[in-house]
């Protein structure tokens, strides 16, 4: 089936979302004096975010469910703490929800202008986020800001959303305002939007355009199965997935290009458009400590959902370290003890990716097997 109207939906509504955490971004980190520490940005970009994108997709197709990392109990409280949050967000997510439409971006499923959505409207919208997951039906998957420390470090972050249809992610945008369109031209125009729909391949428009006003660029990984060309693309904290295991696994693939770090799902977008040397990528997360059942931390649907797409539409292969499929009809996680990290490459080189990941697990008395 044709996912046309939900990938102009998904464009429509991420496009809208890096606008309104960009005006965040400037107004609330650049211009403020922050306490070092200080989350208070971000909650705002977050709430407002989700907020807009899943009022549009509810506008939209009004019997969708919708899974999105963040809930609004905290802004639902009776302080002036929560008073003033809230009412930053309802002003930052009208705002956005009532930006003109870009050229050739269709009215259909626009709620505004002249159609703000009240407080209680707004809430209600973060909060049907809640879906607990599942294995069937159509569900949206929203990660409002991903790479929350990359946002408020300047650095990358990404808006993040998915279909997902009866456990297969159908549509994926990942939008990234800080993203140079050319990595290797770091002053150049920075904003890319990513998207695919599955069968359809995967592209890449700047952030300021729709695709049908500028034909979007088709990215690739590129072909190549010399595992020493390859570049790693991995987190930029530490703490988020081990860097010395990736680089114990880069010595085993023969690799000398420098590993890129960078926050959130951008890295997906930069390994489906083949950043690094030109022999291709790797996206390497795997937990800092403990493994399957044992591992420290277990990850999110909306952390992988769009990202997976674009890889398997660039060609590409992204599975766990034992070269299991992500599976996205297990609830809003990967699953405890289902999901062993990610490997996500071109599909030439992801079964000797996974033989070095499972010699380098070896070398530190792990095995991939079951406990
Ligand atoms: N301890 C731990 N281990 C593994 N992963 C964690 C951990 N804590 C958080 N997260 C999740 O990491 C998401 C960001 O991933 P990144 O790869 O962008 O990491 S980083 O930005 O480089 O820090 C981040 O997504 P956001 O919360 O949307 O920023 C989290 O879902
Ligand atoms: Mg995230
Ligand atoms: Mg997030
Ligand atoms: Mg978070």
């Amino acid at each position: 089936m044709s996912y046309s109207k939900e990938k102009e939906l998904a464009i429509s509504a991420v496009r809208r979302a890096c606008g309104l955490t960009s005006s965040v971004f400037n107004r609330l980190v650049q211009n403020e004096k922050l306490v070092k520490g200080d989350k208070s940005p971000v909650t705002v970009g977050d709430f407002s975010a989700q907020a807009l994108i899943s009022a549009m997709i509810h506008h939209a197709f009004p019997s969708d469910v919708i899974v999105g990392e963040e809930d609004a109990a905290d802004l639902r409280l009776d302080t002036s703490e929560s008073t003033s949050l809230r009412e930053r967000i309802v002003a930052l997510a009208n705002e956005a929800l009532t930006q003109p439409l870009v050229d050739g971006e269709t009215a259909e499923w626009e709620i505004g202008p002249g159609k703000e959505q009240t407080s209680a409207e707004l809430l209600d919208a973060i909060d049907r986020g809640n879906y607990e997951g599942g294995r069937t039906g159509r569900m949206w998957c929203i990660d409002p800001i991903d790479g929350t420390k990359g946002f408020l470090r300047a650095d990358q972050y990404a808006v993040c959303l998915a279909l997902i249809v009866d456990s297969i992610v159908q549509v994926g945008v990942i939008g990234c305002p800080n993203l140079p369109l050319d990595l290797s031209n770091p002053s150049g125009e920075r904003g890319c939007i990513f998207f695919a729909v599955r069968g359809e391949g995967a592209f890449q428009i700047p952030i300021t355009s729709s695709p049908s006003i500028s034909p979007p660029t088709k990215i690739q990984i590129p072909l190549t199965s010399d595992t020493s060309k390859l570049t790693f693309l991995e987190s930029f904290e530490s703490a988020h997935a081990s860097h010395s295991t990736a680089s114990a696994i880069a010595s085993l693939l023969g690799v000398t290009n420098p590993p890129i770090r960078m926050d959130s799902q951008a890295k997906y977008g930069c390994l489906a458009r083949g950043d690094g040397n030109g022999g291709g990528g790797v996206y390497m997360r795997l937990p800092v400590s403990g493994l399957g059942p044992t591992a420290s931390y277990i990850e999110k649907i909306w952390d992988h959902a769009p990202g997976s797409l674009l890889v398997e539409e660039a060609g590409g292969i992204i599975s766990d370290a034992r070269g299991h499929p992500l599976d996205f009809g297990l609830g809003r996680t990967l699953g405890k003890g289902e999901n062993w990290g990610v490997i996500a490459t071109g599909k030439d080189v992801h079964a000797k990716v996974l033989e070095a990941v499972k010699k380098a697990f070896e070398s530190e008395g792990k095995t991939l097997a079951k406990a």
